[in-house]
This record gives structure tokens, sequence and C-alpha cells, in this order.
């Protein structure tokens, strides 16, 4: 079987979800992010072919199971870069953010990467990269940020893996009120 590492990415808790200040409070915003953050890790623990899981942050997370990396401050791109270049094997980038994520949705990414050689997963709204797992180990130039997907989609051969576990990320009010209709948002958080 592939063995994977997973790294879930994690800013520093003050400059977290500045999109949701309108509608949550500075403690509730870091709350709910170390809350999603905890789910994500939690899913990728259970993914059997995934052997590491790392949480890149300026500060360890507490109470998850995850290995964690220091973000020495480069920008996510290039501590990304950083990490990549470290580490042998198969490569899974998972976005702290996504509420609704389960083991399904993980399987899925990695099996169809393991087909093709990559495999993305982007927003509901096509725009941003929530999730990318690089098979092939060929080179990338990772360009998280507004309109990553198609950046991301147009390096190499990636297919393109829609599910509404890796879709929903929280970054605007109506995000966050499309996670809160879900059961499994109110089950999970
Ligand atoms: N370690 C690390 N993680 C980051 C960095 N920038 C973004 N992330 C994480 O990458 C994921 C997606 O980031 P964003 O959606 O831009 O973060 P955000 O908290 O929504 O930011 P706002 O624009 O303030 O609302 C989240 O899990 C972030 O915590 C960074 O520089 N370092
Ligand atoms: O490439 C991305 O998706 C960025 O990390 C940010 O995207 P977001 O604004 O959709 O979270």
């Amino acid at each position: 079987m592939v063995s994977w590492t997973a790294v879930v990415p994690l800013k520093a808790a003050a400059a977290r979800k500045t999109r949701l200040a309108s509608v949550l409070a500075p403690e509730a915003r870091v709350v709910l992010t170390d809350r999603m953050a905890r789910h994500v890790i939690a899913v990728l623990r259970q993914v059997r072919s995934i052997e590491r899981v790392l949480l890149l942050s300026p500060v360890p997370l507490s109470a998850c199971d995850a290995e964690w990396i220091e973000d020495r401050g480069a920008g996510l791109n290039a501590e990304l870069a950083r990490v990549y270049a470290g580490l042998d094997g198969a490569l899974l980038i998972v976005h702290a953010d996504l509420p609704l994520l389960a083991t399904p949705d993980i399987s899925a990414l990695l099996a169809a990467a393991e087909n093709s050689g990559r495999a993305i997963a982007s927003d509901r709204h096509g725009r941003g990269t929530n999730a990318i797992a690089l098979f092939d180990r060929q080179p990338i130039v990772f360009a998280f940020g507004p309109g990553s997907f198609l950046n991301h989609a147009a390096q190499g051969t990636a297919t393109r893996v829609r599910r509404s576990g890796l879709s929903l990320d929280v970054d605007f009010p109506d995000d966050l009120a499309v996670a809160l209709a879900t059961q499994e948002f109110l089950q999970a958080h």
C-alpha cells in the first residue's frame, strides 16, 4: 500500500478568519478554527494509507494527534515548498477549515491521485484549493491564495475531485451558515 504524509497548515491564531470578523468575535474565531483543525486531523488519522499527519503552524495545537512542524513565517507557499522538499513519497495537503470533511472524501482524493499522479479539490466556488494530493513527485509551484485552483490545476495533469466534504471551507459568513445547517457540522463541532 502507498504510504502518504498529510500536511495541515494552520495560521497563527490572531490572523485566522478575518473574513468572519463581522459575525464572530476574535475568541470565537480561534475556538472555531481550533475545532475544525482538530476535526481535519482526526479524519486524516482514520485513513489507513496516511502514515504521518503533520500540523504546519507557528505554535503547536493542543489535543490533536499530529506531529508539529514550525511555520517560520515565510508565507504559506514557501513553507509548504520547504516541507515538501524535506519529505519523501506522496504528499497530501489539506486545509484546516473543512468542517464537513469525512474519511471517504480523503480516500477518494488519494485514490484519484494514485491513479493519475495528482488530485485536487477546489472550494465550492471553484476558486480556491482546499486539498491537493501529490503522488507523482513532479515539481509543483505552490500558489495558495486567490484563484489558486486554476493555477494548481494547470500545473501537470491533475484529477479534479468534487465532494461536499472537500469543498466547504469556512471563509465567509455564508459558508458558516451552510455548515451550521448540516447535521454533520452540529455533530462534529
Ligand atoms: N501555517 C500556515 N497556514 C496558513 C497560512 N496561510 C493560510 N494558512 C492556512 O491555510 C488554510 C486556508 O487559509 P485561508 O482560507 O486563507 O485562511 P483564513 O483563516 O480563512 O484567512 P482570512 O483571509 O483571514 O479569513 C487555513 O487552514 C489557514 O489556517 C500560513 O501562512 N501559514
Ligand atoms: O488557495 C487557496 O485556496 C488559499 O489558501 C485561500 O483560499 P480561500 O480564500 O478559499 O481559503
